[in-house]
């Protein structure tokens, strides 16, 4: 921790602290403790059933916690419900993309943007010059900028992936988590992927979970290692990796 992170608790977009839940008795995720400040790309590794879907679940509401606090921007998050979470600010990518295969790209954003909360609502509304604005700036930072027109069924597997960070981008999240965004992927479309966050994080902090060290390395800020539940290690790729403890448990696999 810097030392200007540690002055105040203002500092940071997310404190997670103690955070625990147990299913029957079994703690998924033990006390754990984390800071994510503005403009960071937080990265979670660990080994399988380390907890890492069950922490982006407890901070989006999802997953009901049993202990512990999580403040986004100065409010509990562990007392809000699901959608309260989403409209104070934090989008959720889960791993499976789920775009509108029969709608075109254009389509699947339009229903996304923030001003229509049913698919009915969404569509009925004028395409007015600043939603179609939006769409077009979105489109390219997703890469789908010439694929405006297409459905999305057409798309592989990589665009629908962009696809559906996009359609949660154009609800100007100020915190986007994204459960293995690169699964599936070719190399060329990781090697996009990092830049897309890369170029994200300018107006926002983002929480991904990872598997894939190569990506990670270029997109990190920070690292975050969980095992069974707790804090592993914390800092720099580069720290993280020198940290006996974390190639015993991970990296050495
Ligand atoms: N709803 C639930 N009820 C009971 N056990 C659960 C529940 N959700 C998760 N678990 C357990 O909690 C542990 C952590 O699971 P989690 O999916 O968070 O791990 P992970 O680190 O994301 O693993 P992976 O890399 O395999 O996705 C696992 O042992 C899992 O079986």
């Amino acid at each position: 921790m810097s030392a200007a992170m540690s002055d105040s608790k203002d500092a940071f977009i997310l404190t997670v602290e103690d955070l625990t839940v147990s299913f029957d008795g079994f703690k998924a995720v033990n006390g754990l403790n984390f800071y994510v400040e503005p403009n960071e790309c937080r990265v979670i590794i660990g080994p399988n059933g380390a907890g890492k879907t069950t922490v982006l679940d407890l901070i989006c509401g999802r997953t009901k916690a049993t202990g512990g606090s999580v403040q986004f921007k100065g409010q509990e998050l562990l007392k809000m419900r699901e959608d309260q979470i989403v409209h104070a600010g934090v989008g959720r990518k889960f791993q499976n993309p789920s775009v509108y295969e029969d709608l075109t790209v254009f389509e699947n954003l339009e229903i996304s943007y923030p001003r229509g909360y049913s698919v009915f609502g969404a569509l009925a509304f004028r395409r007015d010059q600043a939603v179609r604005d939006r769409i077009a700036e979105i489109a390219e930072i997703i890469f789908l900028q010439n694929h405006l027109q297409e459905k999305a069924a057409y798309l592989s597997h990589g665009q629908k992936q962009w696809l559906e960070i996009g359609m949660l981008l154009i609800q100007d999240p100020e915190l986007l988590m994204l459960d293995e965004p690169v699964a599936g992927m070719s190399v060329a479309e990781r090697v996009k992927t990092a830049e897309l966050l890369n170029r994200i994080i300018a107006d926002r902090s983002v929480i991904v979970i990872e598997h894939d060290m190569k990506f990670v390395e270029d997109i990190a800020t920070r690292v975050t290692v969980l095992h069974q539940g707790k804090l592993l290690a914390e800092g720099s790729m580069a720290h993280v990796q020198a940290d006996p403890k974390v190639i015993e448990v991970y990296l050495g696999h």
